[in-house]
């Protein structure tokens, strides 16, 4: 502890200088002990509830109002899985086109995962899910990047329009997970975690694998990338 140095350095000025110094380069490798970043797209239709979605994941709760989404939000949530630090930089996106056509290359770039939603109480939104995958794969986002299906608002249960084994038809043939839930019930804020966190751990162990591959090939290291170039499967270890 930096403080606890600080604090017993007066025996004499080398002594004090020293434990000086020790503090400054302990609280520089506190600071600059990486904390690996995920950044998660949550993608879809205007109106399904991305940005609500993205609120109750980061901030616990569920906003009294919204407006459209304008280019992107950025919101960050650091998570804890298996005693690591992981920030979760998840990018809100615009559904509508003229609030995001300028922003679509910066979405894509270096993704580690995506969040499709569909809104369960509007048929269309689903039908566009096709067009929100092939923008995706036209991005050159490898299969390897996670993908999952959110179908939202499911607290207008009177209101489905989707049926789950649709939903679920749809997922399996694109290799998805499906949740289905709703940003505004609070009994589903568990579910609205799992989500998010069901991604962190399968990218955690994505690059835990591949740095047991790059150990055995220590040349390689700069010029792979995660996680376009990982070449391992893995499951989700939570
Ligand atoms: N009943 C219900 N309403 C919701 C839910 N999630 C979002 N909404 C409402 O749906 C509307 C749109 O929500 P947003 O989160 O702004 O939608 P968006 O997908 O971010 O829309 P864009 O930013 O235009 O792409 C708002 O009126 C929300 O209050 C939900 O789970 N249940
Ligand atoms: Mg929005």
């Amino acid at each position: 502890m930096p403080h606890r140095a600080a604090a017993t350095a007066s025996s004499s000025d080398t002594a004090g200088a020293s434990l000086a110094s020790l503090e400054l380069d302990s609280a520089a490798m506190e600071h600059y002990v990486q904390v690996r970043i995920f950044k998660i797209i949550v993608i879809g239709d205007s109106n399904v509830g991305k940005t609500c979605l993205t609120f109750r994941f980061c901030g616990g709760t569920f906003p009294d109002k919204t407006e459209a989404t304008i280019g992107v939000d950025f919101k960050e949530k650091t998570v804890d899985i298996e005693g690591e630090k992981i920030k979760v930089q998840v990018w809100d996106t615009a559904g509508q086109e003229r609030f995001r056509k300028s922003m679509v290359e910066h979405y894509y770039r270096n993704v580690h995962a995506v969040v499709f939603v569909y809104d369960v109480t509007k048929m269309t939104s689903f039908i566009n899910l096709k067009m929100w995958i092939q923008e995706c794969n036209g991005h050159a986002v490898s299969p390897l990047v996670p993908r999952v299906l959110v179908g939202n608002k499911c607290d207008l249960r009177g209101q489905i329009q989707v049926p789950s084994s649709l939903a679920l038809k749809f997922a399996d043939a694109h290799n998805m997970l499906l949740f289905e839930t709703s940003a505004k019930d609070p009994k589903e804020s568990q579910n609205v975690e799992s989500i998010f966190m069901s991604l962190a751990c399968r990218l955690k162990a994505q690059k835990s694998l591949l740095y047991r591959d790059l150990e055995k090939q220590p040349g390689k290291v700069q010029k792979l990338e995660f996680p376009q170039d990982a070449n391992s499967k893995t499951s989700c270890p939570c």
